[in-house]
């Protein structure tokens, strides 16, 4: 498979190429603490009213670039721009049109869940009133708890909470740091068709996963990975276009099944994939049977073997095992 980064994905804005529709416009931004390059002259484009998903492992630069995008924090070089806004000289009107939940729980632990919507409410200038309408499918949900302090709820009404507060100013775009880390299978499926009926409305959403499940959900997604982009495009089209055979195996030894794939000579990626392992060998000679009589020998019991459709996950991991 082709190598990863600048040589796969177009770098910069083509010249005379201007922001176009975009919304959320990214140029050749870099940024760096001390010596980690946390951003690599990453450049993007998210259209008005997609649903752009962030893809990539803890460390990728997912939280870097949402914080310049949302003016937290500064790029060392390049250029983003938000609605046409510079992230940089416009940064106290950028505030007013993105709504921003960050990664780690941001809301004030002692206040209510009524003051905390009523604070965020107040900071932007508006009332929880005036922009009910847009919150009131979420915020119904944890209404009943309107007295408790934030602190003392559960993680997926915190989620709620977090949501409805990003959202109380009616912002045009919506930015999500790992929205769904650390929530439960149900509060997450809940949370992404809360987004899909906020993309309905015809907000902008620019969401971050390290959930290889929920880039599905995503009309397009940026594969990230130690600060550079791996590809960007449509989930169906990234597993497409991706020319390997993907077989999947188990046997009744996950740990040993893995290491012994690995040791296969012409294994390319091999990782562990809920029950099963995933497969890719270093062309598509490999044959399932082929891969059987070597687990056979390897003493294996109750092998299963058989080549599925490749996922977004097993792109993300050969484009791993490809950078290393
Ligand atoms: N304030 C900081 N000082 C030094 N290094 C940092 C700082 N913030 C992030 N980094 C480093 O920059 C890189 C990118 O981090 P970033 O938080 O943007 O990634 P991420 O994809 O959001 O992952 P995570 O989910 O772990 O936050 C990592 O190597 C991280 O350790």
């Amino acid at each position: 498979m082709k190598n990863s980064n600048s040589n796969t994905i177009q770098n910069s804005l083509s010249p005379g190429e201007g922001w176009g529709d975009a919304v959320i416009g990214i140029n050749q931004i870099s940024k760096s603490y001390d010596e980690t390059h946390a951003l690599k002259r990453i450049s993007l484009k998210v259209n008005e009213g997609e649903l752009f998903g962030l893809i990539g492992p803890d460390g990728a630069g997912k939280t870097t670039l949402m914080r310049i995008l949302t003016t937290l924090l500064l790029p060392d070089s390049g250029e983003a721009k938000m609605d046409g806004l510079d992230v940089v000289n416009d940064f106290k009107k950028i505030r007013h049109i993105v709504g921003y939940m960050p990664g780690r729980f941001s809301l004030y632990q002692d206040l209510s869940v009524e003051e905390n919507l009523n604070f965020f409410a107040t900071v932007f200038g508006t009332t929880v009133q005036e922009n009910y309408d847009l919150i009131r499918d979420i915020y119904y949900q944890i209404e009943p708890f309107k007295n408790r302090r934030a602190g003392k709820l559960s993680g997926g009404m915190k989620q709620k909470l977090a949501l409805s507060c990003a959202l109380i100013h009616k912002p045009k775009v919506l930015v999500l740091d790992e929205p769904t880390t650390g929530v439960d299978a149900v509060s997450r499926k809940e949370f992404w068709e809360m987004l899909k009926k906020l993309q309905e409305k015809g907000i902008t959403i620019l969401v971050s996963t390290p959930y290889m499940d929920e880039a599905n959900l995503c009309d397009r997604v940026a594969l990230i990975q130690k600060g550079e982009l791996l590809d960007v495009d449509s989930p169906q089209r990234i597993t497409e276009k991706f020319p390997r055979k993907v077989i999947q195996v188990r046997s009744d030894e996950m740990y040993r099944l893995i290491n012994d794939l690995r040791a296969f000579e012409k294994a390319e990626s091999v990782f562990a994939f809920g029950q099963f392992a995933h497969f890719t060998g270093i062309n598509d000679d490999v044959e399932t049977s082929e891969l059987d009589i070597y687990l056979e020998k390897q003493n294996h019991k109750n092998v299963v073997v058989e080549e599925i459709h490749p996922g977004i996950e097993d792109v993300f991991m050969n484009m791993q095992s490809q950078t290393k």
